[in-house]
């Protein structure tokens, strides 16, 4: 059965006009590694119970979001959703009933317990109040300076009836000017570059945040909170005494050092602004020296790479593998596409980029089990993206998984998977910016510690959203989708009183 919302009735849970307070048993284990005399080293286990507490303000801001690249396939397509959901009933949109209002958290579920013998389901968005997507105000940056309704036409995504009807909504909405570096993208971008915030590095960070200022003062927003969805831009080089350390990296800037790419700058913006900052594409936009300002400023960063078709298939199927005991050693993925995004992937410096946030992801669930992999060993793993401008939008992923079996049998999976890649990716842009806005609402205090404090400004808790998990130094990154959701689930659970959801359904064994 479905529930629309429930209240948690416990001594643990306290719910006031502004705040949900919940005092959590967080149950975990501690190792150990022992010399035991006689029986030699051995790992000891000791099941361990920390006591934390949660304070969830319930006040929902009314949002701001600034997307940079706010007129490319990705930004015009969640802009005219957005809208095309929120003005359905003047936007006569028939498909629109058949549709789903919205994908991804916004229409997935929890499981709440069971009644009469009965599951009981409730929406994800009921755990904790978000901001509703259809109250967003949209903004941001471009370097092409063409409006939202003719970058929708542009984009060739959406439906070209419900186009006709969001353009009187969208042809006023012009992207603000972008920070544009040739060396960062493909040469075969520079032809929509007509709309660039002149000056040095330095004075092009400062006009980022006099627009996020300005944009926030006239929309009477609340909270902003600013998602990269631009090109993908190369590797920038980390240098000892450019962008290692936060001085050197802020000393960096002051000399106009051509080795600071427009993503990063975007985003110490918005950490000098205290704004979050998600990188929705693969480079390395947080150098190290970006990382530790924004850790010493707690402003909340977090990405990298929205994970929305084949990798997101690629995080469950080998997580499925491996879990089954069943040992890949062979994974092929190929696809080609047509945007704007596939031409920019075109030229080998930009694909690098993405080539490694689409290998990386099957690193923790190789590592996870020792029976089938030996230390250091690995799968083979080819990524190949083709552009080929007749598909547009529509990505065609065509993957092969081979893998070893019983008595050195081979089972090999060959896999089709359409990826309309901004009708995919525009839902995860949403769950991104709203995920982060919840998490800059939550304080938490474990029993050793004095003082309520926010979550570690690296939003690790985005990880579920990204190809390539951004984390605190010194943290795992996990990319097993199931785990992934776990994580987020379990976390909103305990901001509530609720144990995390565990399966075991014992009541019924
Ligand atoms: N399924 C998906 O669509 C998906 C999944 C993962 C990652 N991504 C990443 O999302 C990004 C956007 O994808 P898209 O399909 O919308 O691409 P797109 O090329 O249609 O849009 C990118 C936009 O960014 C603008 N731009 C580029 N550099 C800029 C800068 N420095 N400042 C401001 N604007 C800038 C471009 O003019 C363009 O309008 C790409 O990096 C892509 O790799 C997309
Ligand atoms: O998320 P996913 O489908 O694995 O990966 C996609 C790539 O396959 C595609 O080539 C690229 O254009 C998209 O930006 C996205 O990164």
């Amino acid at each position: 059965m479905f529930i629309e919302s429930f209240k948690v009735e416990s001594p643990n849970v306290k719910y006031t006009d502004n705040e949900i307070h919940s005092v959590y048993s967080y149950e975990t284990t501690e190792l150990v590694h022992e010399n035991r005399k006689g029986a030699g080293y051995q790992w000891i286990v000791k099941p361990k119970t920390v006591q934390y507490e949660f304070k969830t303000d319930i006040h929902v801001p009314k949002l701001g979001v600034m997307l940079v690249g706010w007129g490319g396939n990705n930004g015009s397509t969640l802009t005219g959703g957005v809208i095309a959901n929120r003005d359905y009933t003047s936007v006569m949109i028939e498909f629109m009933f058949f549709g789903l209002k919205y994908t991804s958290d916004m229409a997935s579920s929890i499981r709440v317990g069971s009644f009469n013998g009965e599951e009981i389901y409730a929406p994800f968005k009921s755990l904790l109040p978000m901001v509703n997507p259809d109250d967003i105000v949209f903004g941001g940056w471009d370097i092409s300076n063409m409006n939202l309704a003719d970058a929708m036409a542009r984009a060739k995504v959406l439906d070209i009836d419900l186009q006709k009807q969001l353009r009187p909504y969208m042809e006023h909405m012009v992207p603000l000017p972008g920070i544009y570096d040739p060396d960062f993208i493909a040469a075969n971008q520079d032809s929509r570059a007509n709309n660039i915030i002149k000056g040095t590095k330095k004075e092009q960070v400062e006009q980022v945040i006099k627009d996020i200022r300005e944009f926030k003062a006239k929309n009477k927003v609340d909270k902003v909170v600013v998602l990269w969805t631009g090109n993908t831009e190369r590797y920038s080089n980390v240098v000892a005494g450019l962008n290692d350390t936060m001085d050197n990296f802020l000393a960096a800037l002051e000399r106009n050092e051509s080795e600071i790419s427009p993503s990063t700058l975007y985003a110490l913006a918005c950490v000098l602004e205290n704004v979050p900052f998600i990188n929705g594409s693969p480079q390395n936009t947080f150098v190290p020296g970006l990382i530790d300002l924004a850790i010493k400023r707690n402003s909340l960063i977090g990405g990298d790479d929205f994970k929305s078709g084949q990798t997101k298939m690629k995080s469950v199927l080998v997580d499925f593998l491996v879990g089954a005991g069943i040992k890949p050693t062979s994974i092929v993925s190929y696809n080609h596409l047509g945007n704007n995004d596939g031409m920019n992937l075109s030229a080998p410096q930009t694909f690098r980029s993405k080539e490694i946030s689409k290998s990386n992801v099957v690193d923790d669930m190789v590592a996870s089990n020792g029976i089938l992999y030996e230390p250091g060993e690995h799968p083979d793993h080819v990524v190949v993206i083709k552009y080929v401008p007749y598909v547009g939008d529509s990505k065609r992923a065509m993957d092969e998984y081979t893998s070893e079996i019983f008595m050195g049998g081979k089972n090999t999976i060959v896999m089709h998977n359409t990826c309309e890649d901004s009708l995919l990716a525009a839902p995860i842009i949403l769950d991104l910016v709203l995920l982060a806005e919840l998490s800059t609402r939550i304080q938490l205090k474990a029993e050793d510690e004095e003082k309520f404090h926010s979550f570690h400004p690296v939003a690790a808790i985005l990880s579920y959203l990204t190809k390539a998990p951004l984390v605190a130094p010194g943290t795992p990154v996990v990319n097993a989708l199931s785990k992934q959701r776990a994580m987020l689930e379990n976390i909103l659970r305990a901001c509530v009183g609720l144990a995390p959801e565990n399966n075991m359904i014992l009541e019924y064994k």
